[in-house]
């Protein structure tokens, strides 16, 4: 006859190798919290099914992950605050300022975002911020040598050098002055309380966390800097990608006319893939409470984009600008900034 092994029979063997179930998991889990914060949302979600140990870290990370859009980059935390469906968080990859576009050497697939508090927070790593800076101009353009830039107007990186008056200009890095010097208020970061919240008609939306007065920097749009004909080919992608509904995207084409006003610089920014918060500011057919500002730096190549509020502004309004007057298709997305002016439709031109 056939004798059932008795319980105590097989836990005997049973102790030891328990015992090595419980090790392998230990070091497995401690890989895990490494690699699980450079997984996008949809494989993060695919290996929390696989075990409850896996399924607790990924929920950490998620957490984590909504609770700073900015994973340090910034002086201050920007939660995602979703009170309308179940998206925790919207999945790019952070940069502070603009990168050259997409080789795959300065703009990688991954970046870690969701390490636990344990873990020496790398804000860096992953996405290389370039300064786009003209080393060979060092010199020749000579930035500023000023003890104080801001006594008496005299930095010379403060004069209007011909270009149009909405071009601002700071020190920069051919200056001598460092980066405590007053003349560089947009190379800081952010530096007002933002939040990210969840809207039922837009999307994601940018909002002020605190009163923001007139006339104070909020964030430059950053993200990566294109060719025009790669800007034309994403748009083209995005705007199939938009057909099939749920999709964002986060490319802004700007012009700066040069004074004789026969030829212009063309900025194209995208920040769908790889941006800043600047990425989540929305439209409106008013203007918005945000006015664009082009901030040239003593020493950079290209001017950046930056964003200063046109208005006070109260804690909770959302954070809006014109994203244009052009609107070439006469029926393209609906547009639902509420404004007493509004058009009806998203502003589109030809990219
Ligand atoms: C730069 S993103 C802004 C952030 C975006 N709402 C999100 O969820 O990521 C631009 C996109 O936001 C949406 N959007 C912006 N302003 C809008 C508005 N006034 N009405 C409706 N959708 C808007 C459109 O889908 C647009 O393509």
């Amino acid at each position: 006859m056939h004798q059932q092994p008795s319980p105590k029979r097989y836990r005997a063997p049973n102790k030891r190798h328990n015992q090595e179930e419980n090790d392998k998991p230990r070091s497995l889990l401690e890989c895990a919290e490494l690699v699980l914060p450079w997984l996008t949302p949809s494989e993060l979600a695919n290996i929390s099914l696989t075990c409850k140990s896996l399924h607790r870290i990924s929920k950490s990370i998620t957490a984590l992950r909504s609770s700073d859009a900015s994973r340090a980059f910034e002086n201050l935390p920007i939660p995602f605050l979703n009170s309308v469906d179940t998206q925790p968080y919207a999945f790019f990859l952070y940069t502070p300022s603009q990168i050259p576009s997409s080789s795959s050497f300065v703009s990688p697939q991954r970046q870690p975002w969701g390490w636990s508090s344990s873990h020496d927070v790398q804000p860096n790593c992953g996405v290389e911020t370039v300064r786009l800076t003209d080393g060979s101009a060092e010199n020749a353009w000579g930035g500023c040598a000023c003890g104080d830039c801001c006594v008496d107007n005299e930095c010379p990186c403060s004069r209007f050098d011909g270009l149009e008056d909405v071009v601002v200009r700071e020190c920069g890095p051919s200056c001598g002055c460092g980066s405590e010097c007053g003349n560089r208020s947009t190379q800081r970061g952010v530096s007002v309380k933002l939040k990210i919240v969840r809207d039922s008609n837009k999307g994601w939306s940018l909002c002020a966390d605190d009163f923001i007065p007139t006339g104070r920097f909020v964030c430059e749009y950053a993200g990566e800097l294109l060719t025009t004909n790669e800007a034309r080919r994403r748009q083209q992608k995005y705007d199939d990608l938009a057909l099939g509904g749920c999709f964002s995207s986060a490319l802004l084409v700007v012009r700066e006319h040069l004074p004789s006003r026969k030829a212009c610089l063309r900025l194209n920014i995208d920040a769908t893939r790889v941006g800043n918060v600047a990425r989540f500011i929305n439209h409106s057919c008013d203007g918005g409470n945000l006015s664009t500002v082009l901030v040239r730096s003593s020493g950079a190549l290209l001017p950046r984009l930056c964003f200063f509020a046109s208005k006070d502004i109260k804690e909770g309004e959302e954070l809006t600008f014109s994203y244009g007057g052009v609107r070439l298709r006469s029926k393209g997305s609906r547009c639902c900034c509420g404004s007493s002016s509004c058009f009806g439709w998203l502003p589109s031109e030809q990219t």
